[in-house]
């Protein structure tokens, strides 16, 4: 890490299933590995260990008050003051905050991913460049759906019960308002190589100044 710069945070906001992780990850690979980090804004669920199973089921994810950005953002002040922290992990299938925790070092460019990254105003004021990763619904949809199905433990009448329910209410509430913070918009996520290239040349270039 450049010791005597502040490091360069990318807020990556989209929709559940836009592709967000992907696009971190491709521009990641392209990058020196000790000089990113990925701070996905999922690891910052609140923790509902105190909630039955039953009350888990019913919080709406997709809501900004179902994340704890307090400690999001004091975790960030720490990685950009060149502080290392540990961050908290989530296991989407218990619904809640895992116990491990992951130490995370600071580096020169921080990829803040998450839905609501860019709708946050208190996170907005951290970020340098903002990009938005953009996919239709049905699109977005149809991922979250074998997604869920395979990683996080879920079944379909589920998913397609959340996604009526919170997921699509509060995208249009929340995610698709903060589109227009965004510096680009990214159409068709991990298979964007055109963006991927430009916006890591970019972070390459503003490396090595
Ligand atoms: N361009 C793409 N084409 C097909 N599948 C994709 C594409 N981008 C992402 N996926 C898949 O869709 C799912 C959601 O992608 P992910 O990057 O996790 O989205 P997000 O982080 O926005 O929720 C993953 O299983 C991923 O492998
Ligand atoms: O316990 C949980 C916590 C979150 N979710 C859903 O996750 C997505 C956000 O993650 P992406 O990686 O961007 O898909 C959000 O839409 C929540 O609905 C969940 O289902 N269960």
């Amino acid at each position: 890490m450049n010791q005597g710069k502040k490091p360069l945070v990318i807020g990556l906001a989209g929709g559940s299933g836009s592709g967000k992780t992907t696009v971190a990850k491709e521009i990641s690979k392209r990058l020196p590995q000790d000089r990113i980090l990925i701070l996905p804004e999922d690891a910052y669920y609140n923790d509902n260990s105190a909630l039955t199973m039953e009350e888990r089921k019913k919080v709406n994810y997709d809501h900004p008050s179902a994340y704890d950005t307090d400690l999001l953002i004091e975790q960030l002040k720490a990685l950009l003051a060149g502080e290392a922290v540990e961050m908290p992990t989530y296991n989407f299938s218990i619904l809640s905050r895992a116990k491990d925790t992951i130490h995370v070092e600071p580096a020169d460019i921080i990829i803040l991913e998450g839905i609501l990254v860019l709708s946050s105003p208190e996170l907005r004021q951290f970020i340098d460049i903002k990009l938005f990763v953009d996919a239709d619904d049905d699109i977005r949809f149809i991922r979250r759906l074998q997604r869920d199905t395979q990683e996080r433990g879920r079944s379909i009448d589920w998913i397609i019960a959340q996604y009526l329910a919170t997921v699509k209410p509060s995208y249009n509430q929340f995610v698709e308002p903060s589109k227009k913070y965004a510096d680009i918009i990214i159409p068709q996520g991990g298979e964007n190589q055109v963006a991927i290239d430009m916006v890591s040349s970019k972070l390459l270039s503003i490396l090595n100044s």
